[in-house]
């Protein structure tokens, strides 16, 4: 069966939906596409509620791409949607800038108001930078009171100054996900209002498709008849169908040739910085590639092992260690999509104390990464998240 084009009219932004377990993140990504789907049908897949939680294999038909990603398009732009698990296992990620976003909306219950998980999530939005929150105050068929509305409304709005977001400008839209999906036209109302406000509030990121393109790997997927195809979010620049390409990282690099290229399981002329893109790579086995490495412009960017960084150890509050770190430190270093073990050199201190920030640590990793000065990293420790890191200079 031929696959239709990805004709890019709309501008691309990513968002997720974020927030306390059971606030209804599921439910509102579910209603977002169907109040789409209805509206405009030719542009918009309604994906119920049981879709959005599928396993990766299902996701992979044809070369097509990543987990827990809807996509839909208001009139003005091209959205592609991740329903972001609050666990550590997607923070690392967020962390690394493999799953940033352009912003999300903040789920919010206005029948329990915000709640533990909620702040949990308003720290980390602004400790990896999500940059645009729009809070979507759900479940509010259940409260007739508008004055407990208000209230809620408030308290979120000073919760998300306390985080440093411009809480008294930050749209708070009081929408209903279940009655919505129920086709309640009130309600249906108040998701198309949600919708509104993330086009407004939340702008199209700059994107550099002039940089030298880089993607890093999260799935490899072997396609019979076709090859192999390797998924990721594009960091930046733009790869034409059929360019040369380099798969770097983790042992010796790989030269290929991007021979398909594709979005959501359409053709994509071209992958530019911002897509969640799958890419078909010529004369490469299954076993050659693997997540993690990167796929880049060919002499772009070189795998190294030792450098020097920045590095900012989270407090316990931030889900971070309760105790020091010590000298002879041996973590795990998490790039782009994979965990990397290495020794951490402490630059002359012995102690670390959580909710320290180091100016100079030096990082000998055990195996080759795709590294380039500026790149963002997270420490580990078994499944936690106990450090991040920027690398400031490379030493090999
Ligand atoms: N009354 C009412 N119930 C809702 C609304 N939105 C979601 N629910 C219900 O709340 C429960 C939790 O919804 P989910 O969408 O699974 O919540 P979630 O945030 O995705 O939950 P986790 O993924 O487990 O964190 C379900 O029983 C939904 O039917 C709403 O707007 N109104
Ligand atoms: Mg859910």
């Amino acid at each position: 069966m031929a696959k239709s084009q990805f004709i890019r009219t709309k501008p691309h932004v990513n968002i997720g939906t974020m927030g306390h377990v059971d606030h209804g993140k599921t439910t509102l990504t579910a209603a977002i596409t169907k109040v789409l789907a209805d509206r405009d049908p030719a542009s918009n897949r309604y994906v119920a509620f049981e879709g959005i939680d599928r396993a990766p294999e299902e996701a992979a038909r044809g070369i097509t791409i990543t987990i827990a990603h809807v996509e839909y398009e208001t009139p003005s732009r091209h959205y592609a949607h991740v329903d972001m698990p609050g666990h550590a296992d997607y923070v690392k990620n967020m962390i690394t800038g493999a799953a940033q976003v352009d912003g999300a909306i903040l789920v919010v219950s206005a029948q329990d108001g915000s709640m533990p998980q909620t702040r949990e999530h308003v720290l980390l939005a602004q400790r990896v930078g999500v940059p645009y929150l729009v809070v979507a105050l759900n479940k509010s068929d259940m409260v007739d009171d508008p004055e407990l509305l208000d209230l809620v409304e408030l308290e979120v709005r000073e919760l998300l100054t306390s985080y440093g977001f411009p809480g008294a400008d930050v749209p708070v839209i009081r929408v209903s996900a279940l009655k919505a999906l129920q086709g309640d036209p009130h309600w249906v109302g108040s998701i198309v209002e949600l919708l509104q406000a993330v086009d407004d509030y939340v702008p199209v990121p700059p994107r550099s498709l002039v940089e030298p393109f880089l993607m890093p790997i999260e799935n490899v997927l072997s396609i019979s008849g076709r090859g192999t195809v390797v998924t990721g979010k594009v960091e930046r620049g733009e790869l034409r169908a059929g360019e040369p390409v380099e798969v770097v990282g983790l042992g010796p690099t790989v030269a290929s040739v991007a021979t398909g290229l594709e979005m959501f399981g359409k053709v994509l002329e071209s992958a530019q910085a911002g897509d969640n893109a799958a890419v078909l790579l010529r004369g490469i086995k299954r076993e050659q590639v693997q997540r993690g490495q990167v796929v880049a412009a060919v002499g772009s960017v070189r795998p190294h092992q030792a450098f020097k960084a920045r590095m900012y150890a989270l407090t316990k509050e931030e889900g971070g260690r309760h105790t020091p770190f010590e000298a002879n430190y041996r973590p795990q270093f998490y790039f782009h999509t994979t965990d990397v073990s290495g020794g951490l050199d402490l630059g002359g201190r012995d102690l670390v104390m959580p909710g320290d920030t180091l100016d100079e640590v030096t990082v000998h990793l055990g195996k080759p990464v795709a590294l380039e000065v500026g790149l963002g990293f997270a420490v580990r420790e078994g499944n936690r998240t106990v450090a991040a890191g920027t690398v400031t200079a490379l030493l090999d």
